[in-house]
């Protein structure tokens, strides 16, 4: 039996998809699998019975991926599960910058009590108008699963539309339409676009990149859109931006401070993948991602450890090894085997980066004592039984 702990609330219609080889545990302590959205991992301690992790969304900046790394706990993502609702709330923040939606909707709200509120507004609306999107144009940071649908979305709206991506993927490549122009270098955007969407992971590398230099290239009185992570954008920087009138508006999906309430900060509690639709679809995918690595050691869309598939075990046993990627394992691996007089009727290593992934299915069943020799191996994380 497989336990499994959700830190976060997990759409039913995934976890209905756990069969009775599963149980949900509301304790992280014996947990074979981790559920999780936006929950942070970091000062978590890991229960040595930690398999894998299932982050049920697209960011992954809450989770240790290198500490579960060196641990041989493998951690997944949904990609592209959540992408059409973050889309969708993207083009609404545009529009909500666009006009000053909210603050009429606050001045209806206030003068709800005026008997004359349909003749007040007339008068009053004026200081709501705004510019339509038409025309305008975008900038996206970021040709990913969200990045090329706003691209594609904001094109059907007839803006013009520039893309940055310097590791855009090919997939990537083939969906997005031919009318968003390819900028190979950011500053590109900075310096003619009016709108400005950001839809990178937030790493090391992209931390900050909104910065007061960033803002500085920018045009006066562009609009920035946030739907990615607070952190990329230094928001002090920002908030100079408004001060200032470079940039007109701020619209993030991050409240946090430093922006809430502030004037020009238009900032939405973290709803861009808040839809049924998304939580379903990542619920579904990211249990199908745990199942078939707790059942069959097979690894799919992982963002720490190399993607391994060697379907359903037919033979007697089944062992997976986390290592290190280095010369000279699978000798040593196939030596353990070779010393007892099992046989390897198949074999797969795959590697990512520092690290790799080694399955095989042999025929009799593996041993614990098996297991520690293995894990005896310099360089070895990780050995498990997945079959046996
Ligand atoms: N507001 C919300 O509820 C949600 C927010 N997100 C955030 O949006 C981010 C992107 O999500 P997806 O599009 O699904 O991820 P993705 O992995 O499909 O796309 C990310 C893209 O960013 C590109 N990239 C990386 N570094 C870059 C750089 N320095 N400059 C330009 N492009 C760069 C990558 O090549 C990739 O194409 C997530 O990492 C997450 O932080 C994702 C889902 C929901
Ligand atoms: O689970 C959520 O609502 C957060 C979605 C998100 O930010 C992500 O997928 O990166």
């Amino acid at each position: 039996m497989f336990q499994i702990n959700c830190l976060n609330p997990i759409a039913q219609v995934g976890l209905k998809n756990f069969t009775d080889q599963y149980e949900i545990t509301s304790e992280v302590k014996n947990a074979d699998g981790i559920l999780v959205r936006s929950a942070s991992m970091h000062e978590m301690e890991l229960p040595e019975s930690l398999l894998a992790v299932a982050r049920a969304g697209a960011g992954v900046n809450n989770i240790p991926l290198d500490k579960c790394a060196e641990h041989g706990v493998v951690v997944f993502n949904t990609p592209g599960a959540n992408a059409n609702g973050v889309k969708e709330l993207v083009i609404a923040g545009m529009l909500l910058a666009a006009r000053d939606v909210v603050s009429g909707i606050e001045w209806v709200k206030a003068s709800r009590e005026d008997p004359d509120i349909a003749k007040a507004a007339e008068k009053a609306k004026k200081n709501f108008a705004g510019t339509e999107i038409k025309g305008k144009k975008l900038g996206v940071i970021g040709l990913g699963a969200i990045g090329v649908k706003v691209a594609n979305a904001a094109v059907a709206l007839d803006m013009e539309v520039y893309g940055y991506d310097p590791y855009l993927s090919v997939n990537a490549a083939w969906s997005l339409s031919r009318a968003v122009h390819h900028v190979t270098n950011v500053e590109d955007i900075y310096a003619q676009c009016d709108y400005i969407t950001i839809h990178v992971p937030l790493m090391d590398s992209t931390k900050g990149m909104i910065n007061a230099e960033a803002v500085g290239k920018m045009k006066d009185g562009v609009i920035l859109l946030n739907f990615a992570r607070d952190l990329l954008a230094d928001e002090e920087d920002v908030l100079e931006g408004l001060h200032s009138g470079k940039i007109a508006r701020y619209v993030s999906d991050f409240p946090n401070a430093t922006t809430a309430g502030q004037k020009g900060c238009i900032v939405i509690p973290h709803l861009g993948a808040s839809t049924e639709e998304s939580e379903d679809n990542c619920a579904v995918m990211a249990v199908e991602e745990m199942m078939d690595y707790l059942e069959n050691g097979n690894i799919r869309n992982s963002v720490n450890y190399p993607a391994c598939d060697m379907g359903i075990c037919t033979k007697a046993g089944r062992v997976a090894i986390f290592h290190k990627n280095i010369a000279n394992m699978i000798t040593k691996f196939t030596a353990e085997f070779g010393e007892k007089g099992i046989n390897i009727s198949d074999m797969t290593n795959k590697s990512r980066g520092e690290v790799a992934y080694t399955m095989m299915d042999v025929e009799e069943a593996p041993t614990e004592e098996i297991i520690r020799a293995l894990e005896n191996i310099k360089g070895v994380f990780r050995a498990r039984i997945v079959k046996g």
